[in-house]
């Protein structure tokens, strides 16, 4: 679905990722985890064009889109959540997914109502103002406005961000279920250890801008590497 090679990028002068080379293959939840200043987002952004490699590809679909612009990578079927969620707080839930469906218009799928069935706390609040909601109420809607184009591959930056426990797990179990049921491959970065073992197949690690590792998340408890690369 996406492979990355040799992938370097950074910010003006300022390398962050350092020839970066990863698959994620179809169908699988795949994470990525570090610590903070490690270069997630950088890569985030990277894959989805918000920010251009000094050198390496990207394929997605066994395409290159190393020079196709965010909007149409998005069309062609990357749905992404930034780490700040970026919903529109003055608009409500629903207008909120509209703007989503909107991005991804090539696709023939709508999934508003597919999308509320998976967060039935969203077709509750369908009518309300998205900046009331709490964070992890907002993170859902974030996740669900990616989602309702229909994407193939999901990108999510830290979804359990400020968000509180309970709904960190409700998130991760319905992540799984999106996966299982839609087919969407998942590709996620994180810093929360408990979230990426319930949630994902398997787990890269990076470090200083370096993939250093690679393991199943049942090895990621109490790993050494875990250790250290990743505890503060
Ligand atoms: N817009 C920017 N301009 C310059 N440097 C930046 C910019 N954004 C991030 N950096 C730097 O790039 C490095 C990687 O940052 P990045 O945000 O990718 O890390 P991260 O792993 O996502 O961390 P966090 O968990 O804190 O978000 C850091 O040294 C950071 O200071």
């Amino acid at each position: 679905m996406l492979e990355l090679d040799e992938v370097n990028a950074g910010y003006g002068r300022t390398p962050v990722l350092h020839d970066i080379s990863m698959e994620i293959r179809e169908g699988e939840v795949v994470s990525l985890i570090g610590r903070n200043g490690a270069g997630k987002s950088t890569l985030m952004k990277t894959i989805i064009g918000l920010l251009t490699p000094t050198s390496g590809d990207l394929l997605f679909k066994g395409e290159s889109i190393v020079d196709d612009p965010a909007e149409r990578r998005a069309r062609r079927g990357i749905g992404y959540v930034p780490q700040d969620k970026e919903i529109f707080p003055r608009l409500t839930v629903h207008e909120n997914l509209k703007v989503g469906r909107f991005v991804n218009e090539a696709n023939d799928r709508s999934l508003f109502e597919e999308m509320y069935d998976y967060f039935p706390i969203l077709d509750e609040r369908r009518n309300q103002k998205a900046g009331t909601m709490s964070g992890g109420e907002q993170q859902m809607l974030a996740i669900a406005r990616a989602l309702v184009g229909a994407p193939d591959l999901l990108l999510l930056d830290e979804p359990s961000e400020g968000v509180q426990p309970t709904i960190i797990e409700e998130i991760s179990d319905i992540v799984g279920e999106i996966n299982r049921d839609m087919g969407t491959t998942v590709f996620f970065v994180e810093q929360n250890l408990d979230f990426t073992i319930n949630t994902t197949e398997r787990c890269y690690v990076i470090d200083t801008g370096e993939l250093v590792n690679e393991l199943p998340p049942d090895e990621l408890r109490g790993s050494e590497v875990v250790q250290q690369h990743i505890t503060v």
